[in-house]
């Protein structure tokens, strides 16, 4: 399958930077397909609506996207076959005419609003913050707003007329990355040539919980190079000590098949009473 028969889910509306780092991977050659929220992306993928999704994970100044970690915990929520990383710069939106005085609120996607913590405390530590589902959603709730302004991407501005650009680079470090994982419905669904060819993948997403044993045993039965450690808690636990543990695993420099390593070493946790899942592979 190529082209334009190939389809696409993203944070939308237009202008979020899950629409950028959907486009920086698959181009113009693909239909795109907006979601009101990260869950709805997911849900797209694992439904067949969708041969693809594009999820934000995680931000070098905020840490991990809980939306999409807390998505990770069920079943059948598709499978990670890549990763994209895209250079955020947030600017301040208001509907053009609107003064940074007038401001009394600020809109954005929970990521965002954190991610510029110390540039709202310094400059609108009396505006009211109001988590919106996207960056670009903020950008289009205050087309209509003489007192609220969002955080957004500035491509928002072209995107959206009517608005213009107060702050720009607002986040709380100059540089400022996020990392987004490209799912699909299965591990074998087929992805458009661009991506990187089967039997090349070099990373792993796994999912590990036990009920006897604590995560450093688990690990040590997975015994991989593991490059991240999530923890999220676990839905069906009645207390606090039960969690859910996402694991990024790296190829070490054994010759044998990749896909065959994880799936040996999922096998091991199992066998000493831990649960495990491949969540992905790429
Ligand atoms: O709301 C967006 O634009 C998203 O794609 C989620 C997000 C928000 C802030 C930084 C990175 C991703």
């Amino acid at each position: 399958m190529g082209g334009r028969d190939f389809r696409v889910a993203f944070l939308g509306p237009l202008g979020t930077y899950s629409h950028q780092a959907a486009y920086d991977k698959f181009g113009t050659a693909v239909e795109y397909h907006e979601s009101r929220t990260i869950a709805e992306v997911f849900d797209a993928v694992a439904s067949n609506i969708v041969h693809a999704g594009v999820v934000p994970q995680e931000n070098s100044i905020f840490g991990g996207v809980i939306e999409t970690y807390d998505k990770l915990r069920q079943p059948n929520v598709g499978f990670v076959r890549g990763d994209v990383v895209l250079e955020v710069q947030h600017c301040l939106l208001v509907r053009r005419g609107v003064k940074a005085e007038d401001i009394t609120c600020i809109k954005s996607h929970e990521q965002a609003l954190g991610q510029c913590r110390g540039f709202l405390a310094q400059n609108f530590s009396s505006a009211s913050l109001e988590k919106v589902a996207s960056t670009a959603a903020a950008a289009q709730a205050v087309l209509t707003s003489n007192d609220c302004a969002a955080i957004c991407s500035r491509l928002c501005a072209t995107i959206f007329d009517g608005l213009e650009i107060l702050f720009e680079g607002i986040q709380d470090r100059s540089c400022n990355f996020t990392r987004f994982f490209i799912l699909s419905p299965t591990q074998q669904s087929e992805l458009p040539p661009s991506s990187s060819p089967i039997g090349s993948e070099t990373r792993s997403l796994v999912r590990l919980s036990s009920k006897e044993m604590c995560i450093s045993q688990v690990l040590a039965a997975l015994n991989m190079l593991v490059s991240r450690l999530d923890r999220r808690p676990q839905l069906e636990s009645s207390g606090l000590s039960q969690d859910v543990y996402f694991a990024e695993l790296t190829k070490g420099d054994s010759d044998s098949p990749w896909i065959l390593e994880v799936s040996q070493a999922l096998q091991r946790v199992r066998a000493s009473g831990g649960k495990a899942e491949m969540l992905g592979i790429w």
